[in-house]
């Protein structure tokens, strides 16, 4: 597994080996072992898989609040897609700041996003999959949004032409300007 610091600090890439031969490839998409030993303390309890049929389909920015924030270990099973962390801890040097990375499922790469930054994910191929890995379960009454496109965020999610398609939720979402963060920065 290549672990490797994004520009974001506290935001990874994470690629796992593949073991390729005539039938195709193994790898272990993840190990706790291999993960420890990087000074990595997560405890999944949920797994997530969701597809996308068009391309251009823009899921976020999403965060559940404390005291059921989610770690996320994100990755692409089938197609291409752009996964963007936000940092939103308060009195953090990078707060508002973003990263994206295309995961897709020939470069195996996974994003890991910790409890504190924003997730979201823009679709680049039609009926793409993602699958990732939550620390905590799921909290309806603590899931929460920043709109995609806020400004002061100023992703560029690389949709050229295409008209972003989102949920309604997603679509109506508050801006980082209108928003007071739960999370406070930790050095
Ligand atoms: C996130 C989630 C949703 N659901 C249900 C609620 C709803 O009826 C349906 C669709 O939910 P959403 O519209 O929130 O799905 P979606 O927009 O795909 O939400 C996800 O977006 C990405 C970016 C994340 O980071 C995730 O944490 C999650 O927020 O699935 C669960 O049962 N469990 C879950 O963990």
């Amino acid at each position: 597994m290549k672990i490797k610091e994004t520009k974001l600090p506290g935001i990874f890439v994470l690629t796992p080996h593949r073991f390729s031969d005539a039938r195709g490839f193994f790898s272990e998409s993840w190990s706790q072992r291999a993960a420890a030993e990087q000074g990595f303390d997560f405890k999944w309890v949920q797994d997530n898989h969701s597809m996308s049929r068009q391309p251009g389909t823009v899921r976020g920015l999403h965060f559940q609040s404390p005291p059921h924030a989610q770690a996320k270990l994100v990755r692409c099973g089938r197609g291409v897609l752009f996964d963007v962390a936000v940092d939103i801890r308060r009195g953090s040097p990078t707060y508002g700041q973003w990263v994206g990375e295309q995961l897709s499922f020939e470069n195996g790469k996974q994003l890991l996003i910790p409890a504190g930054f924003l997730h979201g994910f823009a679709t680049q191929a039609p009926n793409t999959e993602i699958i990732y890995k939550c620390s905590d379960y799921y909290a309806p009454d603590l899931d929460r949004g920043i709109r995609f496109d806020c400004l002061q965020i100023g992703i560029d999610w690389g949709l050229g032409n295409l008209e972003p398609i989102l949920s309604k939720k997603d679509a109506t979402a508050p801006s980082l300007a209108d928003f007071h963060s739960p999370f406070v920065y930790e050095e």
